[in-house]
């Protein structure tokens, strides 16, 4: 059946026009009703839309452009919160449940953290975390619930993201001094990459797939071997609000595990390793772990098994 004939492709695209045709994306209202809609269309895990396999160049040009806005509503959303959590006079980080998708993030990183520990056979001591935005709440996340003494340093293109994201950890007196904060774009930043034992890229650093791969060849020439790139995908309907990262994207890395949450959390998880590692780095794996969705936080290491159903598992093997 042609795709936008698709009763949901028909509803995000009526979104779509709603949403492109806003004077602002800034948060309101009308915005907040809208993007809450989308969101919410594009839940559901139990479609059997592939985005990848759309030939279809009027719903493929919405899908480039939607990520965009979404993209772009992300940052007003965050800048907007950030500012207004970070006014209070005590300590912010006390009212971060203040923020609408707070939750969403305390489930994404617990995810993200939970594939870490499968993956990893020591605590990192340094992260680095590209495209943290004015609300770093992954990087608060990590820090503050799950990795106690590591130092988490966050990157991003936007001076005024970085402001209101320090301001936001300032009057922590642990946080203060383990997020340290860097402006720059990726692709400018160079030396001491290969300093991080995992480095994060946001969703929203390369918004299309031809920027998302520099990003990631960027990365690639610049991270020691051994160290673990996270990196932030998305599966059927919500490949429409965030830019998909498949094997083939990730030269150079070891694809370990592409995980597709079936519940609130919206991004899909993708754990690599960059190649060239120590043996031992590469023996701390519990092997060719692969992992079917689940609800629940807690991850479940299978290892590989032929026998596997597979279209709830991706397999993979290094990619010179
Ligand atoms: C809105 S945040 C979302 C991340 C979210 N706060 C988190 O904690 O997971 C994404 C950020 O990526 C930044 N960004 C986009 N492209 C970038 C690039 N090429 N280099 C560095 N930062 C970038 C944007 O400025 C934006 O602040």
């Amino acid at each position: 059946m042609a795709c936008e004939n698709n009763l949901v492709v028909k509803q995000i695209m009526d979104l779509y026009s709603q949403i492109s045709n806003l004077e602002s994306l800034k948060p309101s209202k009308n915005v907040d009703t809208l993007f809450g809609q989308l969101v919410s269309t594009c839940l559901p895990t139990d479609t059997n839309i592939d985005v990848t396999k759309i030939h279809d160049e009027k719903v493929k040009d919405m899908r480039s452009h939607l990520i965009k806005l979404c993209g772009e509503a992300e940052g007003y959303l965050e800048q907007h919160f950030s500012t207004i959590i970070g006014s209070f006079e005590d300590n912010p980080l006390n009212h971060l449940h203040i923020f609408p998708y707070y939750n969403n993030y305390l489930k994404l990183s617990k995810l993200e953290f939970d594939l870490l520990a499968q993956h990893t056979s020591h605590v990192p001591t340094k992260i680095a975390f590209i495209g943290s935005g004015p609300m770093p709440l992954t990087s608060i996340v990590l820090a503050k619930f799950h990795l106690p003494n590591t130092t988490i340093h966050n990157f991003d293109i936007d001076s005024q993201a970085n402001a209101l994201a320090s301001n936001l950890v300032s009057r922590d007196p642990d946080l203060s001094k383990r997020m340290i904060f860097h402006t720059t774009d990726v692709l400018n930043a160079k030396e001491g990459l290969d300093k991080y034992d995992v480095v994060f890229l946001a969703a929203l650093v390369g918004m299309d797939k031809e920027s998302k791969v520099k990003a990631i060849e960027h990365l690639e020439k610049h991270m020691a071997p051994g160290a673990v790139l996270m990196l932030r995908s998305a599966h059927g309907l919500r490949a429409f609000l965030y830019p998909i990262v498949d094997s083939c994207d990730l030269k150079g890395f070891e694809v370990l595990t592409i995980y597709h949450p079936s519940d609130d959390v919206v991004n899909s998880v993708v754990i690599a390793r960059k190649l060239g590692g120590s043996s031992e780095a590469r023996s701390s794996q519990i092997g060719r772990c692969v992992f079917m969705p689940c609800n629940c936080s807690k991850v479940h290491a299978i290892i590989n098994s032929r026998g596997m159903k597979k279209s709830m598992i991706e397999e993979f093997s290094a990619i010179e």
